[in-house]
């Protein structure tokens, strides 16, 4: 299990945050060729992506490119050269099923003229347009090498023709589904950015919702996200206190040879028992458990 509490967007022609991306503590980095980067500006960040590739050791922080969509002329020799880097993942925007099948063989073509080990490159699948929400689970079964699907809210909103407001109410259904389609076939789901950077309690209250239903993590755009995100998509002292207790009750039940037993005045049961050693499992990744 890889802990995405956060994953950090920037320009991939903009040397500065390449040569710091690992410093802020998001969980994975990703460096953009894609929407950050003018069309005037895909071969210099191409070349600064490269050349950061190749100096700056990241660390275990997960790294990430996005290459362009395949539906544009970039995104050919987008793969060609980034996929030599062994960038830890690609992240496809506009993902359909149809366009992961495409970008699997040519990074099995790849790995195999670089000598690296089929499948060691994993792939991202950025979801944004109504297709793309309604053929997810292709997509994920498109290819092994999916390791989550993430929101793009602007350009879905852009692609239903609606308003992106503050509350988003507007990506209900995508959120819903992607989680849905996600959890059936055990990848995490991610989610879309939150634009206004000085707005942490937006930021906050946008995040809190999408875990409520279900999101591991959400995509950040600036570094001050970043602390506001992770206090989210963390557990907090009481209920690791409560999912420790759950588990020490448990034991005690266990050995009077009881499945079901009550804590609190409230019923625990197995789906109550697997839902604490999920959040301990967390903790102790995050380093909160002793
Ligand atoms: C819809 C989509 O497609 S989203 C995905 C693509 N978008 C992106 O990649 C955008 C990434 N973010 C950014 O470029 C910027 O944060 C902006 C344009 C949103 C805001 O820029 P600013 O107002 O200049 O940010 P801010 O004042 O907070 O910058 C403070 C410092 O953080 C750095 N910083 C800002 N954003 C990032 C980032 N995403 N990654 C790394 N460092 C960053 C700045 O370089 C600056 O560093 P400095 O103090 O050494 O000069
Ligand atoms: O990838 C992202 O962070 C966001 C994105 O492209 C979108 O919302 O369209
Ligand atoms: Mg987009």
């Amino acid at each position: 299990m890889k802990l995405r509490r956060t994953m950090l967007f920037m320009p991939g022609n903009n040397p500065g945050m390449l040569q710091t991306a690992d410093t802020f503590g998001a969980d994975s980095v990703i460096f953009d060729l894609e929407d950050a980067v003018a069309l005037t500006e895909k071969d210099a960040a191409r070349i600064l992506v490269a050349e950061a590739m190749k100096t700056i050791n990241y660390g275990d922080t997960e790294v990430v490119i996005r290459i362009n969509p395949l539906s544009s002329p970039f995104a050919m020799i987008d793969i060609d050269t980034m996929a030599r880097l062994k960038p830890d993942a690609i992240l496809l925007p506009k993902a359909t099923p149809e366009d992961v099948e495409v970008l699997e063989k040519e990074l099995e073509r790849i790995e195999m003229e670089e000598g690296f080990e089929v499948g060691t490159i994993k792939v991202h699948a950025l979801v944004e347009t109504a297709y793309g929400v309604e053929t997810v689970y292709e997509t994920i079964k498109s290819s092994n090498r999916i390791q989550t699907v993430l929101l793009g809210g602007e350009d879905l909103a852009a692609d239903l023709a609606v308003k992106r407001t503050k509350e988003s109410e507007e990506l209900f259904y995508a959120r819903t589904k992607i989680v849905n389609v996600c959890k059936a076939l055990k990848i995490d789901a991610i989610d879309t950015p939150f634009t206004d950077t000085n707005d942490y309690e937006g930021l906050e209250a946008d995040s809190r919702k999408a875990k409520m239903l279900g999101f591991s993590g959400k995509l950040a755009i600036n570094p001050r996200q970043i602390d506001t995100i992770h206090e989210v998509y963390s557990p907090t002292k009481q209920e690791i206190n409560h999912a420790l207790r759950v588990m020490a009750a448990k034991e005690d039940a266990e050995k009077e040879g009881l499945g079901v037993f009550s804590l609190d005045g409230k019923m625990v049961d197995l789906p109550i028992i697997n839902r604490a050693i999920k959040t301990l499992e967390i903790a102790e990744m995050i380093g909160l458990l002793d």
